[in-house]
């Protein structure tokens, strides 16, 4: 049932999309009352400022909204499989997770958590995250298509355990989306259980002078730049693989955006 809402989700969004684009607002004469003040444009324009701002800060809570929401309902991947062989549905497929060579461990992860291919996402970005020489990338896709297990498996693949210090750095707009995708990284990595995973988040607080040993960090721009820049438990130039996940939110919010430029130099 819950892949099922998976698929279905993506189905959803993709009819809503289309019916908003073919929406047209039709002009409404309002006229003033008696008192020459026109009050139906004046609470609609009050509304809509209100809205902007508000959208803002609602989508990283939205996003964990719908991660919380699908990872709830995932339960079984017949549908996933059908719309991943449908050449027209975002989580189309033609690979397997065996030709995108992920390490054995890995592989044992993904399939533990029930997923049998990669989507569209995965398919085309792992390759890419996985070359040598390593590139950047910027992926896009509709929410619910894979790629946080993308950027997860990306960093699990190239992290090196005989290196006790962090490698990867994965920087998420809020506190609840860190855990989040810490779960993800925790699950997916179980069966590589040497590689450790530090949370830089709020009330996560270390020792000063102290260094720390796991591969992987995941957090918040505010308390990752501190770990770096002032109390430099993470040493930024040893970094192999940088995420910047919901880098639309991280951009709009002006705070997390020079927060992240300073982290990312
Ligand atoms: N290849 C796959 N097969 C089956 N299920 C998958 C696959 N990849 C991801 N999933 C599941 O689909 C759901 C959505 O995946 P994920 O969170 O990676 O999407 P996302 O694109 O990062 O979403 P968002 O844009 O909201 O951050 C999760 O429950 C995840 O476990």
């Amino acid at each position: 049932m819950a892949t099922d809402s998976w698929a279905l989700a993506v189905d959803e969004q993709e009819a809503a999309v289309k019916s908003i684009s073919n929406l047209q607002i039709k002009e409404e004469k309002v006229k003033p009352d008696t008192n020459g003040v026109i009050k139906t444009n004046a609470t609609a324009e009050k509304t809509a400022e209100k809205t902007d701002e508000e959208e803002k800060e609602d989508r990283a809570a939205q996003s964990l909204l719908n991660k919380l929401i699908r990872s709830n309902l995932v339960d079984n991947t017949n549908q996933v499989e059908v719309l991943q062989r449908d050449p027209k549905s975002p989580l189309y497929s033609v690979k397997s997770f065996e030709e995108l060579r992920l390490k054995p461990q890995l592989l044992q992860g993904v399939y533990a958590m029930g997923f049998n291919r990669p989507s569209k996402i995965q398919e085309n970005a792992l390759p890419m995250m996985l070359a040598e020489p390593p590139q950047n990338l910027i992926a896009q896709s509709q929410s619910g298509t894979g790629k946080t297990a993308a950027f997860v498996l990306a960093m699990l693949s190239r992290v090196e355990p005989a290196e006790r210090y962090p490698q990867c750095l994965c920087l998420s707009p809020t506190y609840e989306l860190a855990l989040q995708t810490g779960k993800v990284i925790e699950q997916m990595g179980k069966f590589h259980p040497e590689l450790k995973l530090a949370y830089a988040v709020r009330g996560n607080k270390l020792e000063r002078g102290q260094k720390i040993s796991e591969h992987i960090v995941i957090g918040t721009p505010g308390t990752v730049l501190d770990w770096c820049a002032k109390l430099k438990f993470i040493d930024p130039k040893k970094i192999k693989v940088f995420v910047l996940d919901e880098a639309d939110v991280m951009i709009a919010t002006q705070g997390h955006q020079d927060q992240s430029i300073r982290i990312q130099r």
